[in-house]
Protein backbone atom coordinates (compact mmCIF):
# COMPACT_ATOMS: atom_id res chain seq x y z
CA UNK A 1 0.00 0.00 0.00
CA UNK A 2 2.75 2.26 0.97
CA UNK A 3 4.26 1.56 -2.16
CA UNK A 4 1.76 1.95 -4.43
CA UNK A 5 1.06 5.18 -2.58
CA UNK A 6 4.83 6.56 -3.04
CA UNK A 7 4.70 5.71 -6.79
CA UNK A 8 1.67 7.65 -7.40
CA UNK A 9 3.84 10.66 -5.49
CA UNK A 10 6.88 9.76 -7.98
CA UNK A 11 4.33 10.23 -10.77
CA UNK A 12 2.48 13.64 -9.64
CA UNK A 13 5.24 15.28 -8.60
CA UNK A 14 7.70 14.59 -11.66
CA UNK A 15 10.71 17.09 -12.95
CA UNK A 16 12.15 19.90 -11.95
CA UNK A 17 8.68 22.30 -11.89
CA UNK A 18 6.72 18.85 -10.00
CA UNK A 19 9.30 18.41 -7.40
CA UNK A 20 9.48 22.06 -6.62
CA UNK A 21 5.42 22.41 -5.92
CA UNK A 22 6.14 19.14 -3.86
CA UNK A 23 9.10 20.88 -1.63
CA UNK A 24 7.18 24.20 -1.83
CA UNK A 25 4.23 22.59 -0.62
CA UNK A 26 6.19 20.76 2.37
CA UNK A 27 7.97 24.52 3.31
CA UNK A 28 4.09 25.72 3.72
CA UNK A 29 2.65 22.93 5.78
CA UNK A 30 5.07 21.89 8.20
CA UNK A 31 8.12 23.75 9.92
CA UNK A 32 10.33 21.46 7.70
CA UNK A 33 13.34 23.55 6.47
CA UNK A 34 14.09 24.17 2.72
CA UNK A 35 17.54 22.91 2.79
CA UNK A 36 16.76 19.66 4.15
CA UNK A 37 13.52 19.25 1.91
CA UNK A 38 15.89 19.70 -0.79
CA UNK A 39 18.35 17.83 -0.06
CA UNK A 40 15.99 14.62 0.16
CA UNK A 41 14.18 15.35 -2.55
CA UNK A 42 17.68 15.95 -4.97
CA UNK A 43 18.92 12.25 -2.73
CA UNK A 44 16.06 10.36 -4.43
CA UNK A 45 15.85 11.89 -7.84
CA UNK A 46 17.26 10.99 -10.87
CA UNK A 47 17.67 14.77 -11.68
CA UNK A 48 20.65 15.81 -13.79
CA UNK A 49 23.57 18.06 -12.80
CA UNK A 50 21.61 20.69 -14.59
CA UNK A 51 18.28 19.94 -13.47
CA UNK A 52 19.28 20.05 -10.07
CA UNK A 53 20.56 23.27 -10.33
CA UNK A 54 17.56 24.28 -11.70
CA UNK A 55 15.39 23.29 -8.75
CA UNK A 56 17.65 24.96 -6.29
CA UNK A 57 17.33 28.10 -8.32
CA UNK A 58 13.49 27.84 -8.52
CA UNK A 59 13.09 27.02 -5.05
CA UNK A 60 14.94 29.53 -3.58
CA UNK A 61 14.20 32.04 -6.04
CA UNK A 62 10.55 31.11 -5.13
CA UNK A 63 11.02 31.45 -1.45
CA UNK A 64 13.05 35.04 -1.84
CA UNK A 65 10.55 36.45 -3.58
CA UNK A 66 7.93 34.56 -2.04
CA UNK A 67 6.21 38.12 -0.72
CA UNK A 68 6.49 40.18 -4.24
CA UNK A 69 5.11 36.84 -5.75
CA UNK A 70 2.33 36.68 -3.64
CA UNK A 71 1.36 39.97 -4.35
CA UNK A 72 1.15 40.30 -7.74
CA UNK A 73 -0.42 36.95 -7.32
CA UNK A 74 -3.76 37.90 -5.01
CA UNK A 75 -3.89 41.07 -6.92
CA UNK A 76 -4.81 38.89 -10.16
CA UNK A 77 -6.25 35.67 -8.31
CA UNK A 78 -9.99 35.42 -8.08
CA UNK A 79 -11.03 34.63 -4.70
CA UNK A 80 -8.27 34.42 -1.83
CA UNK A 81 -4.93 33.29 -3.30
CA UNK A 82 -3.74 32.73 0.36
CA UNK A 83 -6.60 30.18 0.78
CA UNK A 84 -5.77 28.60 -2.69
CA UNK A 85 -5.20 24.71 -3.04
CA UNK A 86 -1.77 24.09 -2.06
CA UNK A 87 -0.55 22.53 -5.51
CA UNK A 88 -2.13 25.59 -7.46
CA UNK A 89 -0.89 28.09 -5.48
CA UNK A 90 2.52 26.64 -5.70
CA UNK A 91 2.10 25.95 -9.00
CA UNK A 92 1.63 29.57 -9.45
CA UNK A 93 4.42 30.54 -7.58
CA UNK A 94 6.66 28.51 -9.28
CA UNK A 95 5.77 30.08 -12.84
CA UNK A 96 5.57 33.48 -11.96
CA UNK A 97 9.28 33.12 -10.67
CA UNK A 98 10.50 32.20 -13.55
CA UNK A 99 8.01 34.62 -15.74
CA UNK A 100 9.53 37.93 -13.85
CA UNK A 101 13.17 36.44 -13.10
CA UNK A 102 14.51 33.49 -15.08
CA UNK A 103 15.49 34.47 -18.50
CA UNK A 104 16.08 31.03 -19.63
CA UNK A 105 12.56 29.62 -19.25
CA UNK A 106 10.48 31.58 -22.30
CA UNK A 107 7.15 32.64 -20.27
CA UNK A 108 4.84 30.21 -22.56
CA UNK A 109 7.11 27.72 -21.17
CA UNK A 110 6.49 28.38 -17.72
CA UNK A 111 3.04 28.79 -17.92
CA UNK A 112 2.67 25.70 -20.26
CA UNK A 113 4.13 23.51 -17.77
CA UNK A 114 2.00 25.19 -14.65
CA UNK A 115 -0.91 24.38 -16.62
CA UNK A 116 -0.27 21.26 -17.75
CA UNK A 117 0.53 20.17 -13.97
CA UNK A 118 -2.38 21.56 -12.42
CA UNK A 119 -4.38 19.87 -14.90
CA UNK A 120 -2.92 16.14 -13.91
CA UNK A 121 -3.45 16.73 -9.80
CA UNK A 122 -5.90 19.12 -9.85
CA UNK A 123 -8.36 18.80 -12.88
CA UNK A 124 -9.51 20.82 -16.03
CA UNK A 125 -11.37 24.12 -14.12
CA UNK A 126 -8.20 24.89 -12.09
CA UNK A 127 -5.63 24.41 -14.95
CA UNK A 128 -8.08 26.83 -16.81
CA UNK A 129 -7.60 29.46 -13.79
CA UNK A 130 -3.96 29.23 -13.90
CA UNK A 131 -3.95 29.47 -17.52
CA UNK A 132 -5.93 33.26 -17.19
CA UNK A 133 -4.09 34.21 -14.25
CA UNK A 134 -1.00 33.88 -15.59
CA UNK A 135 -1.33 34.66 -18.73
CA UNK A 136 -3.03 38.24 -17.57
CA UNK A 137 -0.08 38.62 -15.51
CA UNK A 138 1.82 38.16 -18.00
CA UNK A 139 0.05 40.93 -20.71
CA UNK A 140 0.39 43.19 -17.37
CA UNK A 141 3.75 42.41 -16.62
CA UNK A 142 4.92 46.00 -17.05
CA UNK A 143 2.47 47.96 -15.08
CA UNK A 144 2.49 45.94 -11.90
CA UNK A 145 1.01 48.48 -8.94
CA UNK A 146 2.64 47.97 -5.68
CA UNK A 147 1.37 49.71 -2.43
CA UNK A 148 1.92 52.90 -2.49
CA UNK A 149 5.12 53.96 -0.45
CA UNK A 150 3.76 57.66 0.06
CA UNK A 151 0.89 56.10 1.88
CA UNK A 152 2.06 52.34 2.84
CA UNK A 153 5.70 52.52 3.23
CA UNK A 154 6.10 49.06 5.10
CA UNK A 155 3.11 47.26 3.06
CA UNK A 156 4.98 48.47 -0.40
CA UNK A 157 8.64 47.50 1.28
CA UNK A 158 7.15 44.08 2.61
CA UNK A 159 5.52 43.65 -1.06
CA UNK A 160 8.40 45.07 -2.92
CA UNK A 161 11.13 43.40 -1.29
CA UNK A 162 9.50 40.57 -0.17
CA UNK A 163 10.34 40.88 3.39
CA UNK A 164 7.58 39.98 6.64
CA UNK A 165 5.90 42.98 7.99
CA UNK A 166 7.55 43.05 11.34
CA UNK A 167 11.09 42.46 10.03
CA UNK A 168 10.52 45.51 7.88
CA UNK A 169 9.38 47.66 10.64
CA UNK A 170 12.31 46.39 12.98
CA UNK A 171 14.75 47.35 10.41
CA UNK A 172 13.58 50.84 9.65
CA UNK A 173 13.19 51.69 12.85
CA UNK A 174 16.93 50.38 13.33
CA UNK A 175 19.05 51.57 10.27
CA UNK A 176 16.12 54.25 8.37
CA UNK A 177 14.67 53.67 5.45
CA UNK A 178 17.51 54.46 2.95
CA UNK A 179 19.75 51.59 5.00
CA UNK A 180 16.59 48.99 5.51
CA UNK A 181 16.41 49.25 1.73
CA UNK A 182 20.24 48.09 0.93
CA UNK A 183 19.81 45.49 3.48
CA UNK A 184 16.67 43.74 1.80
CA UNK A 185 18.28 44.10 -1.46
CA UNK A 186 21.23 42.18 -0.09
CA UNK A 187 19.27 39.84 1.47
CA UNK A 188 17.52 39.22 -2.10
CA UNK A 189 20.94 39.06 -3.76
CA UNK A 190 21.98 35.41 -4.51
CA UNK A 191 24.72 33.53 -2.05
CA UNK A 192 28.10 33.89 -2.90
CA UNK A 193 29.96 30.86 -2.27
CA UNK A 194 32.90 30.82 0.32
CA UNK A 195 35.41 28.42 0.83
CA UNK A 196 37.91 28.05 3.68
CA UNK A 197 41.15 26.59 3.47
CA UNK A 198 42.58 23.61 5.36
CA UNK A 199 45.79 24.04 6.27
CA UNK A 200 45.63 20.56 7.77
CA UNK A 201 46.15 19.23 4.07
CA UNK A 202 47.40 22.30 2.23
CA UNK A 203 47.90 25.55 2.35
CA UNK A 204 46.37 28.68 -0.04
CA UNK A 205 48.85 29.38 -2.30
CA UNK A 206 48.58 25.40 -3.35
CA UNK A 207 44.54 25.51 -3.17
CA UNK A 208 44.79 28.45 -5.36
CA UNK A 209 46.69 26.84 -7.66
CA UNK A 210 44.74 24.01 -8.14
CA UNK A 211 41.38 26.64 -8.69
CA UNK A 212 43.34 28.11 -11.68
CA UNK A 213 43.98 24.46 -13.28
CA UNK A 214 40.29 23.99 -13.35
CA UNK A 215 39.56 27.26 -14.00
CA UNK A 216 37.03 28.39 -11.54
CA UNK A 217 37.74 32.10 -10.75
CA UNK A 218 37.73 33.34 -7.25
CA UNK A 219 38.94 36.24 -5.25
CA UNK A 220 40.48 36.79 -1.91
CA UNK A 221 38.23 36.89 1.57
CA UNK A 222 37.72 40.46 2.08
CA UNK A 223 38.74 40.37 5.64
CA UNK A 224 40.49 36.87 6.10
CA UNK A 225 43.16 35.42 4.40
CA UNK A 226 42.00 31.45 4.84
CA UNK A 227 38.95 32.51 2.78
CA UNK A 228 38.34 32.49 -0.76
CA UNK A 229 35.00 33.18 -2.64
CA UNK A 230 34.52 31.34 -5.71
CA UNK A 231 32.80 33.51 -8.57
CA UNK A 232 30.65 31.55 -9.74
CA UNK A 233 27.55 29.26 -7.99
CA UNK A 234 28.84 25.55 -9.18
CA UNK A 235 28.64 22.46 -7.34
CA UNK A 236 32.22 22.52 -6.12
CA UNK A 237 31.58 19.71 -3.28
CA UNK A 238 31.77 17.22 -6.66
CA UNK A 239 35.39 18.65 -6.85
CA UNK A 240 38.09 15.42 -5.89
CA UNK A 241 39.67 18.69 -3.81
CA UNK A 242 36.65 18.42 -1.66
CA UNK A 243 36.70 15.21 -0.54
CA UNK A 244 40.33 14.95 -0.12
CA UNK A 245 39.88 17.67 2.18
CA UNK A 246 41.60 20.67 0.77
CA UNK A 247 39.03 23.34 1.87
CA UNK A 248 35.57 23.35 3.24
CA UNK A 249 32.56 25.38 2.35
CA UNK A 250 31.27 28.34 4.45
CA UNK A 251 31.01 31.72 4.89
CA UNK A 252 33.99 34.17 5.61
CA UNK A 253 31.16 35.92 8.86
CA UNK A 254 32.08 32.14 10.40
CA UNK A 255 36.06 32.88 10.91
CA UNK A 256 35.64 36.07 13.26
CA UNK A 257 34.66 34.06 16.42
CA UNK A 258 37.63 31.63 15.70
CA UNK A 259 40.01 34.24 15.64
CA UNK A 260 38.62 35.80 18.86
CA UNK A 261 39.61 33.06 20.73
CA UNK A 262 42.82 33.19 20.09
CA UNK A 263 44.12 29.97 20.02
CA UNK A 264 47.41 28.04 20.77
CA UNK A 265 48.91 24.82 20.46
CA UNK A 266 48.11 22.12 22.95
CA UNK A 267 45.24 24.17 24.34
CA UNK A 268 42.25 22.59 25.56
CA UNK A 269 39.15 23.82 24.29
CA UNK A 270 35.62 23.49 24.42
CA UNK A 271 33.46 23.69 21.18
CA UNK A 272 29.43 23.59 22.93
CA UNK A 273 27.81 23.37 20.17
CA UNK A 274 29.77 22.22 17.65
CA UNK A 275 27.29 20.31 14.32
CA UNK A 276 28.03 20.05 11.82
CA UNK A 277 31.31 20.85 12.67
CA UNK A 278 32.43 23.78 10.54
CA UNK A 279 34.22 26.09 13.27
CA UNK A 280 35.24 22.90 15.11
CA UNK A 281 37.61 22.24 12.05
CA UNK A 282 38.53 25.90 12.16
CA UNK A 283 39.55 25.54 15.25
CA UNK A 284 41.66 22.40 14.66
CA UNK A 285 42.94 23.79 11.61
CA UNK A 286 44.48 26.55 14.12
CA UNK A 287 45.77 24.28 16.63
CA UNK A 288 47.40 22.04 13.93
CA UNK A 289 45.58 19.25 15.17
CA UNK A 290 47.21 19.46 18.80
CA UNK A 291 45.71 19.49 22.04
CA UNK A 292 42.25 18.49 23.05
CA UNK A 293 38.60 19.94 21.47
CA UNK A 294 35.94 18.71 22.99
CA UNK A 295 32.89 19.37 20.35
CA UNK A 296 29.09 18.66 22.03
CA UNK A 297 25.83 19.01 20.67
CA UNK A 298 22.26 17.95 21.42
CA UNK A 299 21.30 16.08 18.43
CA UNK A 300 23.04 12.72 17.61
CA UNK A 301 22.36 12.96 13.82
CA UNK A 302 24.09 16.17 13.58
CA UNK A 303 27.32 15.24 15.33
CA UNK A 304 27.43 11.98 12.97
CA UNK A 305 27.45 15.03 9.97
CA UNK A 306 30.20 16.82 12.16
CA UNK A 307 32.24 13.40 12.64
CA UNK A 308 32.12 12.48 8.87
CA UNK A 309 33.34 16.28 7.64
CA UNK A 310 35.83 15.92 10.27
CA UNK A 311 37.30 13.06 8.94
CA UNK A 312 37.33 14.58 5.38
CA UNK A 313 39.51 17.43 6.74
CA UNK A 314 41.67 15.37 8.49
CA UNK A 315 40.66 16.75 12.16
CA UNK A 316 42.46 14.29 14.83
CA UNK A 317 42.00 15.76 17.81
CA UNK A 318 37.95 16.16 18.43
CA UNK A 319 36.27 14.00 21.33
CA UNK A 320 32.37 14.65 20.67
CA UNK A 321 29.64 13.80 23.17
CA UNK A 322 26.14 13.88 21.78
CA UNK A 323 24.64 15.94 25.05
CA UNK A 324 22.70 18.87 26.12
CA UNK A 325 25.44 21.30 26.75
CA UNK A 326 23.14 22.44 29.58
CA UNK A 327 23.80 19.33 31.24
CA UNK A 328 28.07 18.63 30.47
CA UNK A 329 30.26 18.49 33.30
CA UNK A 330 34.02 18.68 33.57
CA UNK A 331 36.08 19.15 36.02
CA UNK A 332 39.19 20.15 34.86
CA UNK A 333 38.63 23.89 32.86
CA UNK A 334 39.13 24.87 29.25
CA UNK A 335 41.80 27.25 27.72
CA UNK A 336 39.36 28.39 25.47
CA UNK A 337 35.35 27.96 24.87
CA UNK A 338 33.33 28.69 22.12
CA UNK A 339 29.42 29.25 22.35
CA UNK A 340 28.06 28.95 18.52
CA UNK A 341 24.75 29.34 19.80
CA UNK A 342 21.26 28.00 17.92
CA UNK A 343 19.68 31.09 16.48
CA UNK A 344 17.15 32.63 14.26
CA UNK A 345 19.59 32.89 11.53
CA UNK A 346 18.53 35.78 10.09
CA UNK A 347 21.80 36.80 8.91
CA UNK A 348 22.20 34.00 6.75
CA UNK A 349 19.07 35.03 4.39
CA UNK A 350 20.56 34.93 1.31
CA UNK A 351 21.20 31.20 1.79
CA UNK A 352 17.91 30.19 3.85
CA UNK A 353 15.06 32.68 2.50
CA UNK A 354 13.03 30.78 4.04
CA UNK A 355 13.84 31.73 7.40
CA UNK A 356 12.54 35.10 7.00
CA UNK A 357 9.08 33.14 6.74
CA UNK A 358 9.34 31.08 9.32
CA UNK A 359 10.73 32.97 12.52
CA UNK A 360 9.34 35.97 14.19
CA UNK A 361 9.77 38.33 17.10
CA UNK A 362 8.54 35.48 19.12
CA UNK A 363 11.18 33.05 18.19
CA UNK A 364 13.47 35.43 18.58
CA UNK A 365 12.98 36.34 22.18
CA UNK A 366 12.46 32.70 23.04
CA UNK A 367 15.95 31.49 22.09
CA UNK A 368 17.54 34.72 23.30
CA UNK A 369 16.65 32.77 26.57
CA UNK A 370 18.45 29.43 25.72
CA UNK A 371 21.68 31.51 24.73
CA UNK A 372 21.79 32.97 27.66
CA UNK A 373 21.51 30.12 29.51
CA UNK A 374 24.26 28.65 27.25
CA UNK A 375 26.78 31.72 27.98
CA UNK A 376 25.80 31.18 31.80
CA UNK A 377 26.97 27.65 31.31
CA UNK A 378 29.66 28.11 29.37
CA UNK A 379 31.30 30.51 31.47
CA UNK A 380 31.20 27.75 34.53
CA UNK A 381 33.76 25.66 32.28
CA UNK A 382 36.28 28.04 31.24
CA UNK A 383 39.84 28.26 33.40
CA UNK A 384 40.49 31.18 35.32
CA UNK A 385 42.67 33.63 32.52
CA UNK A 386 40.41 32.06 29.55
CA UNK A 387 38.60 32.99 27.11
CA UNK A 388 34.89 32.95 26.41
CA UNK A 389 33.69 33.42 22.69
CA UNK A 390 30.09 34.01 22.25
CA UNK A 391 28.50 33.82 18.64
CA UNK A 392 25.81 33.55 16.45
CA UNK A 393 24.66 34.01 12.23
CA UNK A 394 21.75 36.75 13.16
CA UNK A 395 21.77 40.52 13.44
CA UNK A 396 19.30 40.99 15.91
CA UNK A 397 20.30 42.58 19.21
CA UNK A 398 18.36 40.07 21.60
CA UNK A 399 20.19 37.43 20.78
CA UNK A 400 23.61 39.36 20.30
CA UNK A 401 24.66 42.53 22.16
CA UNK A 402 21.92 42.00 24.81
CA UNK A 403 22.83 38.29 25.76
CA UNK A 404 26.44 39.28 26.49
CA UNK A 405 25.69 42.38 28.19
CA UNK A 406 23.15 40.72 30.84
CA UNK A 407 25.57 37.60 31.47
CA UNK A 408 28.18 40.90 32.24
CA UNK A 409 26.09 42.52 34.61
CA UNK A 410 25.58 39.06 36.27
CA UNK A 411 29.28 38.14 36.03
CA UNK A 412 31.49 40.80 37.14
CA UNK A 413 34.60 37.97 37.18
CA UNK A 414 34.17 38.13 33.69
CA UNK A 415 35.27 40.99 31.30
CA UNK A 416 34.50 42.15 27.68
CA UNK A 417 37.64 42.66 25.53
CA UNK A 418 37.21 45.07 23.08
CA UNK A 419 40.62 45.50 21.48
CA UNK A 420 40.97 42.90 18.50
CA UNK A 421 44.64 44.30 17.12
CA UNK A 422 44.71 41.26 14.16
CA UNK A 423 40.94 42.05 12.83
CA UNK A 424 39.81 44.56 10.37
CA UNK A 425 38.29 47.42 12.31
CA UNK A 426 35.41 47.50 9.46
CA UNK A 427 34.14 44.43 11.69
CA UNK A 428 34.21 45.65 14.80
CA UNK A 429 31.06 47.64 16.46
CA UNK A 430 30.87 50.43 18.74
CA UNK A 431 30.88 47.85 21.61
CA UNK A 432 33.97 46.57 20.79
CA UNK A 433 32.34 43.12 19.40
CA UNK A 434 31.73 41.88 15.84
CA UNK A 435 29.09 42.71 13.77
CA UNK A 436 28.88 41.89 10.25
CA UNK A 437 25.79 42.95 7.87
CA UNK A 438 25.22 41.66 4.72
CA UNK A 439 24.52 44.86 2.74
CA UNK A 440 27.81 46.63 4.50
CA UNK A 441 30.53 43.88 4.40
CA UNK A 442 29.12 41.68 1.59
CA UNK A 443 29.01 38.35 3.72
CA UNK A 444 25.97 36.97 6.23
CA UNK A 445 25.44 38.41 9.03
CA UNK A 446 26.88 37.72 11.95
CA UNK A 447 28.27 38.44 16.08
CA UNK A 448 31.00 37.12 18.09
CA UNK A 449 31.77 38.86 21.82
CA UNK A 450 35.18 38.05 22.94
CA UNK A 451 35.03 37.24 26.90
CA UNK A 452 37.73 36.84 29.47
CA UNK A 453 37.46 34.84 32.83
CA UNK A 454 39.19 37.31 34.99
CA UNK A 455 39.05 35.11 38.21
C1 LIG B 1 24.55 27.50 15.07
S1 LIG B 1 24.57 25.77 15.14
C2 LIG B 1 26.28 25.44 15.34
C3 LIG B 1 27.08 25.52 14.09
C4 LIG B 1 28.49 24.99 14.28
N1 LIG B 1 29.18 25.62 15.39
C5 LIG B 1 29.33 25.15 13.03
O1 LIG B 1 30.12 26.10 12.94
O2 LIG B 1 29.19 24.34 12.12
C6 LIG B 1 23.95 25.43 16.73
C7 LIG B 1 24.05 23.98 17.14
O3 LIG B 1 23.69 23.92 18.52
C8 LIG B 1 23.06 22.70 18.77
N2 LIG B 1 22.34 22.87 20.05
C9 LIG B 1 21.19 23.52 20.29
N3 LIG B 1 20.90 23.49 21.61
C10 LIG B 1 21.89 22.80 22.21
C11 LIG B 1 22.16 22.40 23.54
N4 LIG B 1 21.33 22.72 24.53
N5 LIG B 1 23.27 21.68 23.79
C12 LIG B 1 24.11 21.33 22.79
N6 LIG B 1 23.89 21.66 21.51
C13 LIG B 1 22.81 22.39 21.21
C14 LIG B 1 22.20 22.50 17.55
O4 LIG B 1 21.89 21.14 17.38
C15 LIG B 1 23.09 23.04 16.43
O5 LIG B 1 23.81 22.01 15.85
Amino acid sequence: MENSFENLSLNLYQGVRGLAVKILNRVDRTDAYLDKLLEIEIKNSQLSGVDKSLLFEIVHGVTRWQGRIDWILTGFYKGQFSKAIPNVKNALRVALYQILFLDKVPDYAAVNEAVEFVKKLQGQTAADLTNAILRNIIRNKESIRYPNPEEDLINYYSAYFSHPTWLVKRWINRFGKDEAEKLFLANNSKPSLMIRVNNLVTNIDELKSLLNKVELKFTDGKFLKEFLRINILTNITDWEYFAKGYFSVQDESTGFPIKLLDLDQNQRVLDLCAAPGGKTAFIADEMKNTGEIVALDKFESRLNVLNKNLNRLKVTNVKTFAIDALDYEDSEGFDRVLVDAPCSGLGTLTKKPDLKWKKDLGDVRKISNIQFDLLKKAATLVKSGGYLVYSTCTIEPEENFDVVKKFLEENPNFELIKDHPHINRAVIDENGCIATLPHIHGIDGSFAAKIKRII
